[in-house]
């Protein structure tokens, strides 16, 4: 089965583009007011208008309250919620159940003790996002461009599916799915010429190295 691909962090039909010319699969609109990739709601409802049927949108939060999640949903289309705080697994049922959307739970790897938790979280969402654990003093809890010892989930009983991130880039991204397996590779500051500013050709690259494998 083909590797699915999100390209993550996209902020302007260009983007969105880019990434759907190249086969992704998922895009992600970040809603984290931190972060250089963040939309605000009607920036974001316009964009969504842009993505073609069958692409999935998937919505960015970090330990995002119920007003402000009801606002969101409201307001932009979306077909899954990516949620990378620290959203405990009772939270993450509660907004599963409140936006009626499935959800994919993003949990931070530095070691092999990272991942005890997992279950608990396997039992409550739809997807698991494992991206690399972002340093302490960092401002973003991901999309850092940082990788992580990939070696640490050849363990994990996987109950659902799971897409890998952290640090991928068009350079290391098959590697990455050779060593793992994963099914699913999520991309943000990899593909970017700056900060939340995407780069075409870099897209391209990262998407003919997915299919290339
Ligand atoms: O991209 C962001 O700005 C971001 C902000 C807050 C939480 C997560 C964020 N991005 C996600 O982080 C991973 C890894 O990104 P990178 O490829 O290492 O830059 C990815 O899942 C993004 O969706």
């Amino acid at each position: 089965m083909a590797t699915r691909i999100k390209i993550c962090g996209l902020r302007t039909a260009q983007d969105v583009a880019a990434a759907v010319a190249c086969g992704a699969d998922d895009i992600g609109l970040v809603f984290f007011p931190k972060s250089p990739r963040n939309l605000d709601f009607d920036a974001a409802a316009e964009l969504a208008l842009t993505v073609p049927l069958g692409v999935r949108k998937v919505g960015l939060v970090v330990d995002m309250d119920d007003a402000a999640l009801d606002d969101l949903l409201a307001r932009v289309p979306l077909d899954m919620l990516q949620l990378h705080g620290s959203e405990t697994p009772e939270r993450v049922a509660d907004i599963r159940a409140r936006s009626g959307l499935p959800v994919m739970k993003a949990i931070g790897v530095a070691t092999a003790d990272d991942l005890v938790g997992l279950d608990d979280y396997m039992a409550v969402c739809e997807q698991i996002l494992v991206d690399a654990k972002a340093p302490k003093d960092a401002d973003l809890p991901g999309g850092n461009g940082h990788t992580f010892d990939w070696s640490v989930l050849g363990d994990v009983n996987w109950k659902v599916p799971w897409m890998l991130a952290g640090g991928l880039r068009p350079s290391n991204v098959a590697d990455a799915i050779r060593q793992t397996g994963a099914p699913m590779v999520d991309v943000s500051s990899g593909v970017e010429r700056a900060p939340g500013v995407k780069n075409p050709d870099a897209i391209r690259d990262f998407c003919a190295a997915v299919r290339g494998i």
